[in-house]
């Protein structure tokens, strides 16, 4: 990384399962010449277990002292694009963190396109259910407030991935001016 890329806040991507936040975050670094950071390939890669086996064998509640663990201390302060797991934000106290410690931008689809989106594999333990559709409704009416006041939002619906990186490079660009570490 440069030494211009490490003077950059962190840019912090929430937003629910399958709004995109891999997909752009990866992109978006690689434009802004950042460090990417997945959360949950992070995690995966430090416990050399994949996400559905650790809620199978440790719990949802373990997984989530992971990403807390993660964001506390398990990245760099500066000059990374961090995607963060679906739920990341959602925990108490958490997006007051992201906000403490760089700029956040929430992600969001409608749940007909989280729907479509998340069914290309399986590696969502909360989706593998019977009635993923059911679960999707369910839990994006219920983190919907949370991710509304998590940062800047930024809407993928009807656009194609090139379109959201570019709005979200305009949205960094304007929103780093005005953070102060
Ligand atoms: N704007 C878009 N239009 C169409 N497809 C998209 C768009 N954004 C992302 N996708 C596709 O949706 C799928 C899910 O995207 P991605 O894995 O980046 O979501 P995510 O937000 O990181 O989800 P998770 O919280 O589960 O990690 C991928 O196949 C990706 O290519
Ligand atoms: O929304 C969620 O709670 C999750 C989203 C994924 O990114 C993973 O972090 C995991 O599958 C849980
Ligand atoms: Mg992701």
């Amino acid at each position: 990384m440069s030494k211009t890329a490490q003077s950059k806040p962190n840019l912090y991507l929430v937003g629910f399962m399958g709004v995109g936040k891999s997909a752009i975050g990866r992109r978006v670094a690689r434009e802004l010449g950042l460090r990417f950071i997945d959360s949950d390939q992070q995690i995966e890669k430090e416990q050399g277990k994949k996400i559905p086996e650790i809620f199978a064998t440790e719990g949802e509640a373990r997984f989530r002292e992971l990403e807390r663990q993660f964001i506390e201390s398990g990245h760099p302060d500066t000059g990374c694009v961090v995607s963060c797991g679906g739920g990341l934000v959602i925990q108490p106290g958490m997006k007051e963190l992201l906000k403490q410690k760089g700029l956040v931008i929430c992600l969001f689809a409608s749940a007909e396109s989280i729907i479509e989106r998340t069914s290309r594999n399986k590696d969502r333990p909360l989706l593998n259910v019977a009635d993923p559709a059911s679960k999707v409704r369910a839990l994006l009416a219920e983190r919907e407030p949370i991710y509304m006041d998590s940062g800047a939002c930024i809407t993928t619906e009807g656009r194609t991935i090139p379109e959201v990186v570019r709005h979200m490079i305009r949205t960094y660009k304007s929103i780093s001016r005005n953070f102060k570490s």
